[in-house]
């Protein structure tokens, strides 16, 4: 839907990014990371053309809906705003599209709330809200987890996976924090001005480029969302484990029980202990590192 060659962007003088390639197709999440400054937000407007590039080469399919949520709005604060205003600011939308697009992000109850009482979780929400009622090929969030605590932070990450897999369009996320992406990524790119490396979340966190940029500690400290898949509750409430064995309860060791009784996945941070990344194959086996594109990692 949208692919970058080589873009760049120079302004006052200097290159703020440069040589940037990456693609997002339908249905792929793909997340920008990288230091303040790095050029993630300067990318992600290239990509959807809110910044020209000024080399390379940026293309769009003829017609793309992009639904974009910005790291910072110009909001009046000073003024009286409810969800349901916040919403029809940009794009004329029914009442029932009003409503349709906040019930599915889980605040159909909020339309009537003052946008500065929201909490940072309900305020993504309805900004996330906002960018669906477009109904867009491609979701762009530019840092969707400010201001939103820990669960929260999960919350919103199952949100969007739901959102792609409900609607299939294209996902392309700028993370707030260097050390986090959420394990259904599927490309990682991580930014230093221009692309130190790219990967599954497995492979960056794990290669060369990113440790020497951020340290091994950093890398060690990569963590990614995960969902264990390493058993399955039954609707007789019995337990299937990977292994095929049924048992009448989970084992004490399954490691997971947090979730409430509508979800039955696991959502833990996977300190890059790939033992803990239950897929039913090894990542290290698919490592797709593409290192050093321009012969230096600073
Ligand atoms: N319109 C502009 N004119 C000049 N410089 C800019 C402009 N926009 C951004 N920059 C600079 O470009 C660099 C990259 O900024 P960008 O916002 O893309 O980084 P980022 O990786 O998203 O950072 P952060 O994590 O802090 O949000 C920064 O040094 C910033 O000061």
């Amino acid at each position: 839907m949208v692919s970058l060659t080589g873009a760049g962007v120079y302004r006052n003088g200097r290159w703020l990014v440069r040589g940037v390639d990456f693609s997002v197709r339908p249905g792929e999440i793909v997340t920008l990371i990288g230091p303040n400054g790095s050029g993630k937000s300067t990318s992600a407007k290239m990509a959807i053309g809110v910044i020209k590039a000024d080399e390379g080469r940026v293309e769009r399919k003829a017609g793309l809906r992009v639904g974009y949520v910005p790291q910072r709005l110009s909001v009046d604060w000073t003024m009286p705003l409810t969800v349901r205003r916040l919403m029809t600011l940009t794009a004329p939308l029914s009442a029932q599209e009003v409503t349709a697009a906040l019930e599915a992000v889980g605040i159909a109850h909020l339309a009537g709330a003052e946008v500065q009482h929201l909490s940072g979780g309900e305020f993504q929400r309805a900004l996330l809200a906002r960018a669906m009622a477009r109904k867009p090929d491609i979701l762009v969030l530019d840092e969707p987890v400010q201001g939103v605590d820990f669960s929260g932070e999960i919350a919103l990450y199952d949100l969007i996976t739901s959102i792609r897999n409900s609607t299939g369009c294209g996902i392309l996320l700028i993370s707030h924090d260097l050390h986090v992406v959420m394990a259904e990524t599927d490309t990682v790119i991580c930014l230093n001005g221009h692309v130190c490396c790219r990967g599954t979340p497995a492979a960056v966190s794990q290669s060369p480029e990113y440790m020497r940029l951020f340290g091994a500690k950093a890398a060690q400290t990569l963590a990614v969302y995960g969902h264990h898949h390493d058993h399955t509750h039954l609707p007789d409430g019995r337990v299937q484990h990977a292994d095929g064995s049924v048992t009448d309860h989970c084992h004490p060791d399954d490691g997971h029980h947090h979730h409430d009784h509508h979800d039955h996945h696991d959502h833990e941070l996977d300190h890059h202990d790939h033992a803990h990344h239950h897929h039913d194959h090894d990542h290290a086996a698919e490592m797709n590192v593409k290192g050093r594109e321009h012969g230096h990692a600073g």
